[in-house]
C-alpha cells in the first residue's frame, strides 16, 4: 500500500466526547482515495461509491493519522481503491492502531461531468 497522506487531528473536528468526528474522517479519507485515481485519471475525478466504511477504533486529538491506499479495480471510467487508516499514539510509548479501512469507486469525468474512458483504456 501507498502512503497517500498524513494529518493531525485538530480539536475543532472532535465531538462532545472529545473523539475526532467519523464524517471529517471519512472525508480524509475521500481525499487520500483520490490520490491514485487522480493519477491514473490525468484530469478531473469524481466519487460515485463508498462502501463498507468500519470504525475500529476512536481517533483523538494529538493521534497522527496516516492514509494508506491500493488501487483494487481498473474499469473503463472508474477505479477503485482500499484505504487504511492507521493511529500512531502515546509517543512516549507508542502504539500504531488501525482505526478504519473503506473500498471507494472514483470515475473519470469530462468538461460537462460525465464519465470518460481512463487514459489507456
Ligand atoms: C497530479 C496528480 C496528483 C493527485 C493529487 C490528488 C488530487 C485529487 C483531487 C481530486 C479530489 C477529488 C476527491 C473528491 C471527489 C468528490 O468529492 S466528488 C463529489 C461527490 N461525487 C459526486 O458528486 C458524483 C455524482 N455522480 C455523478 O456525477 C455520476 O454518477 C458519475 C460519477 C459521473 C458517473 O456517471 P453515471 O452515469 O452514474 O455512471 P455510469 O456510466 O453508469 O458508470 C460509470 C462508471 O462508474 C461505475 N459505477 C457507477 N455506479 C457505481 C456504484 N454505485 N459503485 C461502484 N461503481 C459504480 C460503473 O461501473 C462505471 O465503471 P466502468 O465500468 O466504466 O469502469
Amino acid at each position: 500500500m501507498e502512503l497517500a497522506l498524513r494529518v493531525l487531528p485538530m480539536p475543532a473536528d472532535a465531538n462532545a466526547n472529545g473523539d475526532i468526528f467519523g464524517g471529517w474522517i471519512m472525508a480524509q479519507v475521500d481525499l487520500a482515495g483520490s490520490v491514485l485515481p487522480a493519477r491514473l485519471a490525468k484530469g478531473r475525478i469524481a466519487t460515485v461509491s463508498v462502501n463498507q466504511f468500519v470504525f475500529k477504533q476512536p481517533v483523538s486529538v494529538g493521534d497522527l493519522l496516516s492514509f494508506y491506499a491500493r488501487v483494487e479495480r481498473v474499469g473503463r471510467t472508474s477505479i477503485t481503491v482500499h484505504v487504511e487508516v492507521y493511529a500512531e499514539r502515546n509517543p512516549a510509548d507508542l502504539r500504531v492502531v488501525k482505526v478504519t479501512e473503506a473500498n471507494l469507486t472514483y470515475v473519470a469525468i469530462d468538461g460537462d461531468g460525465k464519465p470518460r474512458v481512463l487514459p489507456g483504456r
